[in-house]
């Protein structure tokens, strides 16, 4: 598809009888940021949950439309689920490295698993890759065999990262990656976010709108399960064409 990783078209999304997600279509551009942003509860998350085909693994959640990756229609009956969340990366709100594990383990076991690698020497060399591209190699490289546990914060949300990282995403999700960082760690991730755009297009969800306007390239607004606007980030900052858009930016929602 030319020149996009991703578009919705007309995506509809219950949970029971709730109309959660209504009528939703966008067009995520390769080599981006794209956020998500709006209040709590509407929708954001599971917007991004159907990007991935998660939102299968949740109870009586019902979807319709479509959802085109890379021009595959990752809903159509033919499509596995699990080539879908390979393909497209997740990082979420909460670090979860397996905490017991140490460093150099929850980066190899996706690998491992998938069976990406044939030795050793080339799985040394993938932690080593993803760990670097996660601005987390040098504060760790002497001690690889540390439980995961004992990092920081800032430090498990790269070690996310680095895990997602190794399974070679096309496209990487993230959910509120910053939600629980402080203002330090939190810059480091928006820096690491901007650095990684050029190789992963990355759609990120965010309820603080000044995260959007320092790293998106694209922001979609939410509201209620309804898309208000979307468009380059500066034009809908400067120029919102909704009034909707207008209050949420000026806090009056
Ligand atoms: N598993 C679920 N079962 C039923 N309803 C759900 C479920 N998950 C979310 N919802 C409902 O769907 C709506 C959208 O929720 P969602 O978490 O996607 O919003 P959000 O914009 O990401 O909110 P927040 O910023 O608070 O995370 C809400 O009304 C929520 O209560």
């Amino acid at each position: 598809m030319a020149g996009y990783v991703l578009k919705a078209e007309n995506l509809n999304i219950w949970f029971g009888n709730k109309h959660v997600i209504k009528n939703v279509s966008l067009e995520v551009p390769d080599k981006s940021v794209f956020a998500l942003m709006g209040p709590s509860g509407s929708g954001k998350s599971t917007l991004l949950r159907a990007f991935n085909r998660l939102l299968d693994l949740y109870e009586d959640v019902h979807v319709e439309g479509h959802v085109y990756f890379d021009g595959i229609d990752i809903y159509a009956p033919n499509v596995d689920p699990t080539w879908v969340r390979r393909r497209i990366g997740m990082v979420f709100q909460h670090p979860n490295p397996f905490p017991h594990m140490s460093i150099y383990d929850n980066v190899a076991i996706g690998p491992r698993l998938n069976r990406m690698v044939k030795s050793k020497k080339e799985l040394d060399e993938l932690v080593r890759w993803a760990l670097e591209r996660a601005y987390l190699w040098d504060e760790v490289k002497d001690r690889l065999h540390m439980p995961a546990a004992k990092l920081s914060g800032g430090q498990k949300q790269r070690l996310s990262i680095a895990r997602a990282l190794a399974l070679k995403p096309r496209l990487l999700l993230m959910d509120e990656p910053t939600a629980n960082l402080d203002p330090v760690a939190t810059e480091k991730i928006e820096e690491l976010v901007l650095d990684l755009k050029k190789e992963i297009p990355i759609i990120i969800v965010t309820h603080n709108p000044q995260q959007a306007a320092r790293i998106a390239d694209y922001t979609a607004f939410l509201y209620y399960g309804e898309l208000i606007e979307v468009g380059p980030t500066s034009r809908v900052f400067t120029e919102p064409r909704s009034k909707l858009t207008e209050k949420y930016l000026l806090r009056q929602l």
